[in-house]
């Protein structure tokens, strides 16, 4: 996982709407633009801070805004500038943590997904500068008076947002164009302009900026058509299978209990064979890949991690996508330790942790009749089957 700050751009006036106000407030299926785009960060646990680049006259209407809509990711208003290119600016001197990659987005394209921002801040890390752009798929004319020329479609791209970036190299982009009186309309160009590469990540034809009226419609048929999907998703279900090694020297720790036993799991955090698997049943359910991906076992943090502090992060990953557990089934395949003794200690730990019903949680165990590693007792597997059902007031 890699920490970045986002900053969103919300200054402009939005005069190509023509709404007679700053498009950002106007309500998409009942609620401000702005907002809508908002979300898309306060939901991926990859952002550390949100900075909100708002127009001076509008600052007390956006602040109000933010308390109506609380978010659990820090946000904090700043005032922005005449042009785009100077809210950017405003923005980059407001950033906290500069060692993190700086995602710089348009406050009006509120359909990005998550998968293209965690590539950018990935990209931005390795590569210094990255922007999400998508191949154009018209025929574009360059026109001088009256005399058109066609350009090469399989080179042109079109930019889009966010565009991510080492903290330093942006900054600097920024301060040499003022010093030129450079202006560019994306943030790429700046880079472009000092000579250094940009990669390009490609991203979706869905991460429309809203522009023109007709963009409202598109959004709104675009909000409609993921609504629907989500609610004949009332319910999802996720398997979840982990291995671990027995080793001298280790505590036994299965399912948040440490049960006695001459030997213990081995494994970069605490080895939890049976809530590392539900943890990944959980994760397979809402379609966010595995631990692995969340907790990377390269990283120091989560060195002998109690892994029933993961579970729970991964369990508000599941809430905040308005999911709640229906049951679960886990089989833990052991030839030793015995485990019935502790299995009504783990249900009820693993209902603590989940803050749920201990009836919605079965955990059997199972021996393999001496077959196989786990018959040899080099290790320990278990399995778990998760199914969620909505939440009634998501
Ligand atoms: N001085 C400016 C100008 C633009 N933006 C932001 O940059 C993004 C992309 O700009 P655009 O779509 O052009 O928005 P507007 O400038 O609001 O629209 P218009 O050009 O039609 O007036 C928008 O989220 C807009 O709020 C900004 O923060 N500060
Ligand atoms: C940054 C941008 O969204 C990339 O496509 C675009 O250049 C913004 O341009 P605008 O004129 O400010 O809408």
């Amino acid at each position: 996982m890699i920490k970045y700050t986002a900053i969103v751009l919300a200054a402009g006036q939005g005069k190509r709407m023509g709404a007679g106000h700053n498009k950002q407030f106007i309500n998409i299926n009942d609620k401000p633009l702005v907002l809508h785009t908002l979300a898309v960060f306060e939901r991926d646990t990859w952002c550390e801070e949100i900075i909100l680049v708002t127009n001076e006259q509008e600052r007390e209407q956006m602040e109000a805004l933010l308390e109506r809509f609380p978010s659990s990711t820090p946000i904090r208003a700043v005032d922005g500038g005449a042009e785009r290119q100077d809210s950017v600016y405003e923005g980059l001197s407001a950033v906290r943590h500069q060692t993190f990659p700086v995602l710089i987005h348009d406050g009006a394209r509120p359909f990005v997904m998550e998968e293209s921002l965690h590539t950018l801040a990935e990209t931005a890390v390795d590569k210094g500068a990255a922007l999400l752009a998508v191949p154009v798929t018209d025929t574009i004319k360059q026109k001088e008076g009256t005399r058109l020329t066609t350009l090469d479609r399989n080179k042109l791209w079109a930019a889009q947002t966010p565009q991510a970036f080492q903290y330093d190299l942006i900054t600097r982009a920024h301060e040499e164009a003022r010093e030129r009186g450079y202006y560019g309309t994306d943030d790429a160009s700046l880079v472009e302009q000092s000579g250094k590469e940009v990669a390009v990540v490609q991203g979706s034809y869905d991460n429309i900026k809203l522009t023109t009226p007709e963009d409202l419609h598109k959004a709104e048929a675009y909000l409609n058509n993921q609504k629907e999907k989500e609610t004949h998703a009332m319910f999802r279900i996720g398997q979840g299978f982990d291995v671990h090694q027995l080793t001298e020297g280790r505590p036994c720790i299965i399912g948040g209990i440490e049960i006695p036993y001459e030997k213990g799991l081995l494994g970069h955090s605490d080895a939890d064979v049976l809530l590392h698997t539900i943890a990944d049943a959980c994760l397979g359910a809402v379609g966010e890949g595995d631990i692995g991906k969340h907790f990377p076992d390269t990283d120091p943090e989560f060195k002998d991690a109690d892994s029933g502090r993961l579970l729970q992060h991964v369990w508000k990953i599941v809430g905040e996508k308005g999911y709640t557990l229906g049951n679960m089934d886990c089989t833990v395949i052991a030839q030793a330790p015995k485990m019935a003794p502790y299995i009504e200690q783990i249900r009820e730990n693993i209902a603590d942790l989940l803050q749920t019903e201990i009836d919605l949680i079965n955990v059997k165990a199972t021996t393999t009749e001496k077959l196989g590693f786990a018959g040899r007792k080099e290790g320990i597997a278990a399995q778990a089957v998760v199914l969620l059902q909505k939440n009634p007031q998501s």
